[in-house]
């Protein structure tokens, strides 16, 4: 099959979008985010249409899709990046529809690991956790956030007073994850946790998630290009194709759905 083929079954398998029953049913009762009916975008450009999500308290979602369907951009509007031109968003039932960033962080629980290499390299593996409590009211309450996560990762703690630039790839990333934890958020939103990453540090990046969301009982939102892997981690799997949200399922069955393996999966 061609590339072109594809993208147009891609196209045609969004026409037949799920019904909001089956993105309640797949949160359960008690749904942590909801969006509905959601139109965002950049400036004047849509990029998302009519897109309804909803997932549950420690639960995690990973959406899918071919380049440029929408995915990141899900979580910059979730995060408060984007322009909404119709459509909310809800946490635990409260509308931060139009909250900004820092409010996001501080008041609603909600914290953004990025897709890029996001950590400052020239200072300490501790100074990086000092930052992601900025927004705190007093320095010490970021840096007994920062003792509780060396606490939790010795692996950073052990490299606490070196410069993140020396950090392996996979210490990068769990240095980012730990930045956004400072905060103690609900809410996790991680673009691409595994990109750039060896084998073994894609383990652990996905052991670090798990324990986050089955031990800490955090809420996790990602967008995965390792498809498979995304899918097979998460409760719920979220597959989006142009701005529009073309199938949802359990991960798991998902990475099952021989529609799903032709087009997304590489076959
Ligand atoms: N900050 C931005 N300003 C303007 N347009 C943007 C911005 N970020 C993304 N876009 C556009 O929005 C569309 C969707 O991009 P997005 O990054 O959300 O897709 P994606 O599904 O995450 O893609 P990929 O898998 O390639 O990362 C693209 O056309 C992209 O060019």
């Amino acid at each position: 099959m061609s590339v072109t083929d594809v993208a147009r079954e891609a196209e045609q398998f969004a026409a037949d979008a799920p019904p909001v029953e089956t993105l309640n049913a797949l949160a359960g009762d008690t749904p942590l985010l909801t969006i509905d009916r959601l139109r965002a975008g950049y400036g004047p450009m849509e990029i998302l249409h009519d897109f309804s999500l909803r997932v549950g308290r420690a639960q995690s979602l990973c959406l899918i899709g071919p380049n440029g369907a929408g995915k990141s951009t899900v979580l910059h509007t979730v995060f408060g990046f984007t322009s909404i031109y119709a459509g909310a968003v809800r946490l635990a039932g409260h509308d931060v529809t139009q909250l900004k960033p820092s409010d996001k962080l501080r008041r609603a629980g909600i914290a953004y690991v990025l897709q890029d290499n996001s950590v400052f390299a020239d200072m300490t593996v501790e100074e990086n956790l000092w930052m992601g409590g900025y927004l705190m009211n007093t320095p010490r309450g970021a840096k007994s956030a920062a003792e509780r996560i060396f606490t939790k990762y010795p692996r950073l703690a052990e490299r606490r007073h070196m410069p993140a630039r020396v950090l392996s790839g996979g210490e990068r990333r769990l240095l980012e994850i730990s930045r956004a934890l400072v905060m103690d958020p609900e809410l996790l939103l991680i673009d691409e946790p595994s990109i750039g990453l060896e084998p073994r540090f894609i383990e652990m990046v996905f052991e670090i998630l798990d324990e986050l969301q089955h031990r800490d009982g955090k809420t996790i939102l990602m967008v995965e290009q390792n498809a498979k892997k995304g899918l097979e981690f998460a409760d719920i799997g979220y597959v989006l194709v142009s701005g529009q949200l073309a199938r949802a399922g359990k991960g798991t069955e998902l990475v099952a759905d021989p529609d799903v393996g032709r087009l997304f999966l590489g076959g």
